[in-house]
């Protein structure tokens, strides 16, 4: 069955028809997104969801979203994406970082302008007929100190744009790089220092428990007189109350806002204020960014629904579509060797090695690595996958530890899991032979050869004569047909193991025969 994939915002129908061109099921609804009850109803019945600003993937509506596997933003902030909801049901939630930053900045350029020459004003004042020439005295920008709180992608662009208008920039962001910031010809800065020296001040940062009201009352405050702040990145960044007194006071000049609080903002604290320009979240409004940001949402999610590859996910290592193929059946590998180990282990698991060796050790390890941790998970936690499993894991206290050697030994790849409880380590590798199938080569240090068959016997005994003829003995009269029979052991005579795969699913009273049998140490039932 094709994928069904819904557009719930306004997005250019460049999108639709890349779906419609990939062979998955598109339904372009751009206003449900505003309507969550709707939403909440029809949600059940996808398999994607690209979006933008307006529709909120709430806790609430994901618990409806039974079938979804991914939500692509067509943009950047995921603000109004629920990532730790989404995480815990295991949907990927991807954007598209770079698709609209030109475009933004170029808006945040455009209301500094705005505000220097009080455009707005002058051309609603020109068309009234009242030609006041002069009302409209404006502030020249050359010269002037630009302070950009943020400067990543958007921030930075706005930097070079600022260098390029004979500004002064000074940048406040911890993550900034000095040789970075150097590169971009701007001044690194404390938040303090910013505020104090900056004669425009535009936001691009994105809306966090650390950025919420970064100018606050008090940060309002220790700016400069006659101050003209920017924000094109989100409301809440600013506090909008303080913000209007300050403009009531005097103290700061303009402010120009695409983003607030509350949105869609039908009314703001901001509005009416003649030093104030306002524009409706127009910054990645242009026909470049959105056709960038809807062809790359609708690719990524394609690609992913259809091939498995993972591009720009926010709860989700990268997977190209390239390595997917390759990668494929290691992370089936992964996941069978963490299944496996995971319905062998019945304590409270503390830690986890993962250990890759040979050629293995040069894939994507931290994909192969989610897998695993998934089919470990899966025995004690049924919706576990990929996505949510890392979370889990460290959510549970799991201790994850990666090992890599790209010296191969025996095999061309190996991957090795150890588990960790408070009464022991017990480790199993696999790897994938020419034929694509995984297997298992390796229980606690023993060697074997074993395909993972669905239904399974784990026998571990001491190595005697008779052993193995009477377990076949026992299944036979049990009814109990052998599809495959993996022998091992330390030496002769000493620890080994049997892993048998049967054509039925092994019940408590054959677990029960086969632990009674002479030699058997311990008996397990794993399925695949
Ligand atoms: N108005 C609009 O239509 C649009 C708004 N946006 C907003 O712009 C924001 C920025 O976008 P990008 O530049 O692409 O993101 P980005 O992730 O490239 O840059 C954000 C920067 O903020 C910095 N940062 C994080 N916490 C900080 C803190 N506490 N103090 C100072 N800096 C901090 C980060 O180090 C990073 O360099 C997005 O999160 C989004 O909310 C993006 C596109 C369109
Ligand atoms: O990309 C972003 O972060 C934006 O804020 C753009 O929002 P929009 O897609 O125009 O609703």
């Amino acid at each position: 069955m094709a994928p069904r994939v819904l557009i719930s915002d306004s997005l250019s129908t460049a999108a639709v028809q890349i779906f419609k061109d990939r062979g998955i099921d598109v339904d372009y609804l751009p206003d449900l997104g505003k309507d969550k009850e709707k939403l909440a109803e029809v949600i059940g019945d996808y398999d994607g969801l690209a979006i933008r600003s307006a529709t909120k993937v709430t806790a609430k509506l994901l618990e409806k979203a039974t079938r979804l596997k991914v939500v692509g933003r067509a943009g950047i902030g995921v603000d109004n994406v629920d990532i730790p909801a989404a995480s815990a049901k295991g949907v990927i939630v991807m954007n598209t970082p770079f698709g609209n930053s030109i475009t933004t900045a170029e808006h945040a350029v455009a209301l500094m302008f705005a505000l220097a020459r009080e455009i707005p004003a002058a051309d609603a004042s020109t068309q009234a007929g009242k030609w006041e020439k002069n009302k409209f005295m404006g502030v020249e920008i050359t010269g002037k100190t630009l302070g950009i709180i943020g400067c990543g992608n958007i921030g930075s662009i706005v930097a070079e744009r600022g260098v390029g208008l004979k500004m002064r920039v000074v940048a406040f962001d911890p993550f900034l790089s000095p040789e970075r910031a150097i590169e971009l010809g701007v001044e690194k800065v404390e938040l303090e220092d910013l505020l104090k020296r900056a004669d425009f001040i535009t936001l691009h940062t994105p809306l966090t428990d650390k950025t919420r009201n970064i100018l606050s009352a008090e940060n309002i405050a220790k700016t400069k007189k006659g101050v003209r702040i920017i924000n094109c990145a989100r409301g809440g960044l600013v506090d909008e109350v303080a913000l209007r007194a300050a403009l009531d006071s005097g103290h700061v000049a303009g402010a120009g806002f695409d983003v607030f609080t509350e949105e869609p903002a039908n009314a703001n604290p901001l509005f009416g204020h003649k030093n104030v320009v306002a524009t409706p979240h127009l910054g990645a409004s242009t026909s470049e960014a959105q056709e960038n940001v809807a062809l790359q949402v609708a690719e990524q999610l394609s690609d992913y629904l259809l091939k498995g590859a993972v591009t720009n996910a926010l709860n989700m290592p990268s997977v190209t579509a390239e390595e997917a193929p390759k990668l494929t059946p290691f992370v089936r590998l992964a996941e069978l060797i963490g299944s496996f180990a995971g319905q062998l282990t019945e304590d409270g698991i503390t830690g986890v090695r993962l250990e890759y060796e040979g050629e293995v050790s040069e894939m994507n390890t931290r994909a192969l690595g989610a897998a695993a941790l998934a089919g470990l998970l899966k025995p004690q936690l049924d919706t576990v996958n990929m996505v949510s499993a890392p979370v889990m894991a460290k959510e549970r206290g799991i201790a994850v530890e990666v090992m890599r050697r790209e010296v191969a030994g025996t095999y061309d790849s190996l991957f090795r899991l150890v588990v960790k409880t408070p009464k022991l380590e017990r480790s199993v590798a696999g790897t994938v032979f020419a034929d694509g199938k995984p297997r298992i080569v390796e229980i606690k240090g023993i060697q074997m050869d074993a395909e993972f068959q669905p239904s399974m016997l784990y026998v571990t005994n001491k190595d005697k004569p008779g052993f193995i003829g009477r377990l076949g003995t026992l299944l036979g009269a049990r009814g109990v047909n052998i599809a495959t029979f993996a022998l091992g052991r330390t030496a002769a005579g000493a620890d080994a193991i049997a892993l048998i795969g049967i054509d039925a699913v092994a019940d408590d009273a054959l677990l029960a025969d086969v632990a009674k049998l002479e030699n058997v140490v311990q008996v397990k039932r794993v399925t695949f």
